[in-house]
């Protein structure tokens, strides 16, 4: 996916982030109980803490998946370490009473992937664009397509140039 020429961007402090995490675990906390949280790395691993916090969730587990390789830049998808049986034996079979935590889905190729994986579990990210959207059971913010967001861990402090144009 090449980066459109009228992408935007959407930049999230972590204050906002912690707020946006957990106003997702409110949500998640009328749709569970969960027996785990199954975070799809890296960007899920964040949110999944916060949420896990919330709900008193205590087995954690992660899917480790490689898609992008830089802004607007999807390369080929690639599951780098699967999802352990205990997470889904017994009781969980097919991931029922499992949430998985991701940070955003665009596309929707990762959740598609990880969904094939655990068809039962209930998955949820704080962000959301419309391709992506109908693969989500519950989302936050919806952002549009054409938009980029910038995480905190991706960011840092930078001199932005004043409106009218010099320094
Ligand atoms: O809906 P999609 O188009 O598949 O995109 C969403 C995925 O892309 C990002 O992960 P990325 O592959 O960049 O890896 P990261 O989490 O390690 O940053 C993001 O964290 C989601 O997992
Ligand atoms: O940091 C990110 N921001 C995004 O908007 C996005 N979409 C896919 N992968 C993404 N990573
Ligand atoms: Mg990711």
């Amino acid at each position: 996916m090449a980066e459109a020429p009228s992408q935007k961007h959407f930049p999230v402090s972590w204050d906002q982030f912690h707020r946006d995490a957990r106003a997702l675990a409110w949500r998640l906390a009328a749709a569970g109980p969960f027996d785990s949280v199954v975070c799809v790395t890296r960007g899920g691993l964040v949110p999944a803490a916060i949420v896990a916090r919330e709900l008193n969730v205590r087995m954690i587990e992660t899917v480790c998946v490689e898609s992008y390789t830089g802004i607007g830049r999807q390369g080929e998808l690639r599951v780098l370490k699967g999802i352990s049986e205990a997470i889904t034996s017994g009781s969980n079979a097919g991931g029922q009473g499992v949430l998985i935590v991701d940070d955003l889905v665009d596309t929707g190729k990762t959740a598609r992937v990880v969904r094939e994986l655990i068809p039962k579990a209930h998955f949820a990210t704080v962000y959301a664009k419309p391709m992506g959207r109908p693969l989500v059971d519950t989302f936050i913010t919806e952002v549009s397509q054409d938009t980029w967001i910038f995480f905190p861990w991706d960011t840092g402090l930078a001199f932005v140039p004043p409106i009218h144009g010099g320094a």
